[in-house]
């Protein structure tokens, strides 16, 4: 079979918390760029990823740099635009001809975005959808979400006093959680109530957060309105990709943005482990075209650079899922009119 175009999206290398919480002992000052900006670590995972993308499709890409063949569009917010730069760097390091400062092993590629007000392919969840500010609100009314909030009841109201934090719940636990790891990963100890079970603890909620976003409850429809505007791109650029007469020029499409935007596409293929994706993991969407002229898709998902991607199917088709069989097993999460659905 022959690779015939790759959409990539990943989230972005590792960063400084977004925000502090109240007894925190740790304030914005700490962080050499302040909250929320990408770290020198989170710079090395992305050139890294960058390193692995051009092993990958060697023979697929050119060997140097052709800006017919690539497109890459991030959010419009530093860490995510720096992922990207980073990346490429990895990706593409001028060769001979293309250096153009003897002393730099760079070249500039452009990084595309739009303003974050216009973003309605990357940024998720998009909060301009009242049916879905209901079907969350439905959420917690399901038994699933009772349960967590019953069972956890002890465990937020000994959290909340630890952190000075007056609201606490669902809502914002992941941010505290977020907080925390970056923190600890930065070798800043935590306060001793953050033992070990308390920060697993945390993790459980901080992962069950991620897995209602899109899921849980009425999944299709929230991916119809959430995630399904991306797949609903992607697939048109296969379908492109595979048209007889395709003019389309691109080979790889890259994807600089949240892990968020990762959950919210892999909910939408319903593929979702349940776990929050790791700084710069990344899912690759691969077509091919096989001898007979039939075109496929293949997905991976790498989220630990210790082993090779993993395989992800659509449930309901193989690894090597025809582009026939995956357009019509992900038709129920496109949504047909968007603007209507969203109407309560
Ligand atoms: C309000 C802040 C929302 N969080 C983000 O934007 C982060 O980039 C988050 O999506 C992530 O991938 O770390």
């Amino acid at each position: 079979s022959t690779l015939k175009f790759v959409t990539v999206l990943y989230r972005h290398g590792d960063r400084s918390p977004i925000e502090i919480y109240p007894t925190d002992p740790y304030k914005e000052s700490d962080w050499p760029q302040g909250f929320g900006q990408l770290s020198q670590e989170g710079m090395k995972q992305h050139f890294e990823l960058g390193q692995f993308l051009k092993k990958r499709y060697t023979g697929f890409l050119s060997e140097s740099y052709d800006r017919h063949e690539i497109f890459i569009r991030s959010t419009d917010v530093d860490r995510t635009l720096m992922s990207a730069e980073a990346n490429l760097a990895g990706m593409f390091p001028p060769n001979g001809s293309e250096v153009f400062n003897p002393d730099l092993r760079w070249q500039p590629i452009p990084v595309h975005t739009v303003p974050a007000e216009k973003e309605k392919l990357l940024s998720f969840p998009l909060e301009d959808c009242p049916r879905y500010t209901q079907l969350m609100n439905e959420t917690e009314k399901t038994n699933i979400f009772l349960n967590m909030t019953e069972t956890y009841k002890g465990f937020f109201a000994m959290v909340r006093n630890k952190t000075g934090l007056e609201k606490l719940d669902f809502g914002n636990i992941w941010s505290l959680y977020d907080t925390l790891f970056c923190e600890a990963k930065h070798g800043m100890r935590p306060p001793d109530w953050v033992t070990p079970s308390v920060m697993e603890t945390l993790k459980v909620l901080n992962n069950f957060v991620y897995q209602i976003l899109f899921g849980v409850y009425k999944r299709k429809e929230k991916c119809r309105l959430q995630g399904g505007l991306l797949l609903d791109q992607i697939i048109k650029n296969l379908s492109n990709a595979a048209a007889p007469d395709s003019k389309q020029e691109v080979k790889i499409m890259v994807y600089s943005a949240h892990d968020t935007t990762v959950v919210a596409l892999q909910e939408a293929l319903n593929v979702f482990n349940g776990l929050q994706p790791p700084y710069a993991s990344c899912h690759l969407i691969e077509l091919h075209q096989e001898e007979n002229g039939m075109f496929t898709v293949e997905m991976f998902y790498r989220n630990d650079t210790n082993v090779s991607p993993y395989n992800v199917s659509l449930p309901g088709c193989s690894q090597r899922c025809s582009l026939q069989d995956f357009v019509k097993l992900t038709r129920e999460v496109i949504p047909q009119d968007r603007d209507k659905e969203c109407q309560i």
